[in-house]
C-alpha cells in the first residue's frame, strides 16, 4: 500500500506521523528485494515518468520508503559497467539538500537507481498546481537550500559535479519543504538524448548550451536564475502567448523591473503576503544568473552568499549593476 502526504502539511494519508530516520547507507540492492518492494514495479507503485525511465514508489521490509528509477534499457557491457562506476561515485555524494542514490541494482538488461522517498514531491507539483500553495517563507527556504545544494555540486564536492538539468521538477521536497536536488550527473549515467524529450527542460537551458549541447556550471547557474524567477512568480519558464509566438520568463521580468512593478512580478496567488525586500532581491538575482554572457554570472557560491545576504550594501550592488539600467539592460539578457 502506498501512502501520500497531504501536500500542504505533509501528513501522510494513514495519519502517521513521519518519523525522521537517520541516513540509511549506501549498497547493492537485488532485483528480488526491489520487485518485493514496489510489488513487482506494478502500475499503482508508478510515481511518474521522466527522460530517463519510471519512478516507483516502494517499502523496504524495515519499513522506510523508496523511490525506484528504473532506468530505459541501454545495450552494452561498457555502459554496464559505466553505470556501476558513476552511481558510485553519485551515491558518495552527500549534502543535506542533495538527494543522494541509497544503492543501485545493475542486472542484465535492468538498471535501477534506489532513493530515499520524497513525501512531498517535487517543487513543479506546488508551483503549478491550483491545489497546493507554497507560503513565502517556504519558497525562500527553498531557493536558499536549493542554492546550497547546487553551490556545493560546484565547489566542494569529490569530484566536482555539473548538474546539467536544473529545473522545478529535478526539486524535491522533504517532510519540512526543504529542497532535495536530484538527477545531478545524470549526463554521465545516460546516452545523448533525443530531440523529443531534450524539450522538456527548454526555458531553463542557457543560450551557450542550446548552441553548443555541452553542460557548464555557468550553464547550471542560468537554469538555477530561471528557476528562481519561476519560485517567485509562480509562471512558468516559457509562456505561449499565441499559436506563434513564446515568452521566456526574464524578457517578462526585466521590463516590470525597470518600472519597479514588483508587485506585479510576485506570484498572485500568494495575495500580497511576501517580503517586500526578499522578493526584490531574489528577482535581481534570478535575473543576474540568467544573463546570456556567461562570464557575466555569478558563481554558485556567489548567489548562495546574495541571497543569504541581507544588507543594504548588497541591494545597492545589486541595483547597480548594468542589467538593471534600462539603457543597456535588455541587450545584456537577450
Ligand atoms: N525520490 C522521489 N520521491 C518522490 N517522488 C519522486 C522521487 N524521484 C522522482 N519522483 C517523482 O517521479 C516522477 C518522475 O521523476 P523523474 O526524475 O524520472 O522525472 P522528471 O524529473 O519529472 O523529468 P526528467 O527525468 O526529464 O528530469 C516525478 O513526478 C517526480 O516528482
Amino acid at each position: 500500500m502506498r501512502f501520500f502526504s497531504c501536500l500542504c502539511c505533509g501528513k501522510r494519508s494513514d495519519g502517521k506521523k513521519k518519523v525522521k530516520k537517520t541516513e540509511p547507507s549506501w549498497r547493492e540492492f537485488t532485483p528480488k528485494e526491489l520487485q518485493a518492494a514496489t510489488n513487482s514495479f506494478n502500475y499503482d507503485n508508478k510515481l511518474g515518468e521522466g527522460r530517463f525511465g519510471s519512478v516507483y514508489w516502494g517499502q523496504l521490509p524495515d519499513g522506510s520508503q523508496i523511490a525506484v528509477k528504473r532506468l530505459k534499457a541501454q545495450s552494452s557491457c561498457r555502459e554496464e559497467i559505466n553505470f556501476a562506476v558513476e552511481v558510485n561515485l553519485l551515491g558518495g555524494i552527500r549534502h543535506k539538500n542533495l538527494l543522494s542514490a541509497r544503492g543501485y541494482c545493475a542486472e542484465g538488461q535492468e538498471r535501477l537507481i534506489v532513493y530515499e522517498y520524497m513525501p512531498n514531491l517535487s517543487l513543479v507539483s506546488h508551483l503549478h498546481s491550483s491545489e497546493s500553495l507554497l507560503d513565502w517563507t517556504r519558497r525562500m527556504n527553498i531557493a536558499v537550500t536549493s542554492a546550497q545544494a547546487i553551490a556545493y555540486l560546484h565547489h566542494h564536492a569529490t569530484p566536482r559535479v555539473v548538474h546539467g538539468d536544473v529545473r522545478a521538477s529535478n526539486v524535491l521536497l522533504d517532510s519540512e519543504f526543504e529542497a532535495r536536488i536530484t538527477d545531478f550527473g545524470y549526463g554521465k549515467l545516460m546516452p545523448e538524448e533525443d530531440g523529443a524529450t531534450k524539450t522538456k527542460n527548454i526555458g531553463y537551458l542557457s543560450p551557450e548550451c542550446v548552441e553548443s549541447g555541452r553542460e557548464s556550471s555557468s550553464g547550471d547557474v542560468y537554469s538555477f536564475g530561471v528557476l528562481l524567477l519561476e519560485l517567485v512568480t509562480g509562471k512558468r519558464p516559457v509562456e505561449r502567448l499565441n499559436q506563434t509566438m513564446k515568452r521566456g520568463i526574464t524578457e517578462w521580468v526585466l521590463p516590470l523591473v525597470y518600472e519597479k512593478k514588483y508587485g506585479e512580478i510576485v506570484d498572485q496567488r500568494l495575495n500580497g503576503k511576501y517580503v517586500d525586500k526578499e522578493l526584490k532581491r531574489v528577482v535581481l538575482i534570478g535575473l543576474m544568473c540568467a544573463q546570456s554572457e556567461p562570464e557575466k554570472r555569478p558563481t554558485m557560491s556567489e548567489v548562495v552568499e546574495m541571497l543569504m545576504n541581507e544588507s543594504k550594501e548588497k541591494m545597492a550592488y545589486l541595483e547597480g549593476i548594468p542589467l538593471f539600467n534600462k539603457k543597456n539592460g535588455s541587450e545584456i539578457l537577450s
